[in-house]
């Protein structure tokens, strides 16, 4: 007898069904409900993908973020800029496995994606398939668990350890108030993506990639150059294939690309950045440069802002993105001074700010991540803003129709 992922954090008499397509048990088991089916298909974990589990979940309901993007292209530190902006640290699981993946703070709970893998590391050499190969990957696992947890009900989430390669134990997740789903394929699987309600997507260009990799991989990790080139290389195909096309899917984009301020540039240091955000989105209002809709280019070194060689530049202005109306906002170039940022924020609106100078202030706070002198920090920022926004939005609707309910 195989148990089921999921577990539920409703209380004994909470109203819950079970629908799976073989015979269910279910006990009872530290003041959680135990759901177990019995399955002759036993995968590895001993978990089964095919439970569907129907609670009546509380009050509150968890708001889901995918953000998708390629190994070393700066999720974590997307991350660690998105718990900052609700406040307190993310932590891994306390007194859980140490090679857990898993970032817990107040508000949000981030889970990588690399932990539905459903093969190991040996599984993948022995089948000849990498990571990024939809069949690596258990999407049915993924998709009733983000269900489940959406809907109020914890998880036992497999575990993927990056550093022994294989599969552990499972760990227990809660639902949060906000889940943020990161990795490889968090828009891949339609059913996955209908339950995101914002999703986001690095696009970084190879040459930055490129230039991030060597920075990383070769400095810190002592990796020779060839090594670098031929692991981007092998993964390319399957990157091409399974990975950027969900960039098509996203409600935010972030690309990075080489400067354009610099003839023929390949240091790969000063960086274009372009948000890409979709129009007509429930619970987001794209940010603007001085007037909403039209297109706008703007040098702002002159008196308040420190420029040096090879400058600023901004621009803005709608545009469309595989199919859909968009708002792009770009910046090429390198902040001289951070503090001096307060003079472009003053410039952009519709920035889901609650105080004057937010964006600057959360800037300074984090100065000593990468990409906090130009566009990818800036716009990691803001998109953080605006995610808690939609939150504060969704919840908003949330409390306010028992309100008008009771009213009619
Ligand atoms: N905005 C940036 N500007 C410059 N370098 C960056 C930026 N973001 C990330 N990097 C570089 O890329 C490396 C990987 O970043 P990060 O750990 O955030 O990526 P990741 O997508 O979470 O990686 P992985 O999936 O491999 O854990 C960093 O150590 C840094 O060298
Ligand atoms: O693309 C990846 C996402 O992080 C990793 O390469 C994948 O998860 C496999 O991990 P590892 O190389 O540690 O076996």
């Amino acid at each position: 007898m195989a148990v089921c992922p999921v577990y539920t954090t409703q209380s004994l008499n909470s109203t819950c069904s079970v629908s799976t397509p073989s015979k269910t048990h279910f006990s009872s088991h530290h003041n959680h409900l135990v759901f177990y089916r019995t399955s002759k298909r036993t995968s590895k974990r001993g978990g089964s993908s095919s439970c569907v589990i129907t609670c009546s979940a509380g009050d509150s309901q968890t708001v889901v973020i995918g953000l998708a993007a390629d190994s070393g292209c700066g999720k974590s530190t997307f991350m660690r800029r998105l718990t900052s902006v609700f406040g307190g640290a993310a932590e891994p699981p306390k007194g859980g496995n140490p090679d857990s993946n898993t970032l817990i703070s107040d508000m949000t709970t981030v889970i990588c994606l690399d932990d539905y893998h459903s093969l190991d590391r040996t599984g993948r050499k022995e089948k000849g398939v990498t990571a990024l190969d939809p069949r690596a990957n258990d999407f049915d696992l993924m998709y009733e668990q983000v269900k489940a947890l959406k809907s109020g009900i914890a998880v036992d989430k497999p575990i993927y350890n990056h550093v022994s390669g294989l599969l552990d134990p499972p760990e227990l997740i809660k639902p949060p108030k906000i889940l943020v789903i990161e990795g490889l394929h968090p828009m891949f699987d339609e059913r996955v993506r209908d339950l995101l309600d914002f999703s986001i997507y690095l696009d970084i260009s190879n040459e930055v990639k490129f230039a991030w990799k060597i920075q990383r991989d070769m400095a810190e990790r002592g990796h020779s150059l060839e090594s670098i080139k031929a692991s981007i290389e092998a993964r390319k195909p399957d990157f091409d294939a399974f990975i950027d096309p969900q960039k098509q899917y996203a409600d935010a984009v972030i690309e990075v690309l080489p400067t354009q301020l610099i003839p023929d540039d390949n240091e790969g240091k000063v960086l274009r950045v372009r948000l890409i955000m979709k129009e007509g989105v429930e619970h987001f209002s794209p940010v603007y440069l001085f007037d909403e809709g039209s297109t706008i280019s703007w040098i702002p070194c002159g008196r308040k802002l420190t420029c040096s060689y090879p400058g600023i530049k901004f621009s803005y202005g709608p545009d469309t993105y595989f199919g859909h109306e968009v708002s792009v906002l770009e910046m090429d170039g390198q902040f001289d001074r951070l503090d001096e940022l307060i003079y472009v924020e003053s410039h952009l609106s519709n920035l889901s700010t609650k105080f004057y100078g937010e964006v600057t202030q959360q800037m300074l706070k984090h100065a000593d991540f990468p990409g906090s002198n130009n566009g990818t920090g800036l716009f990691q920022t803001i998109v953080g803003l605006k995610i808690r926004d939609l939150y504060e939005q969704i919840t908003a609707s949330k409390t306010a129709a028992p309100l008008q309910a009771t009213k009619a």
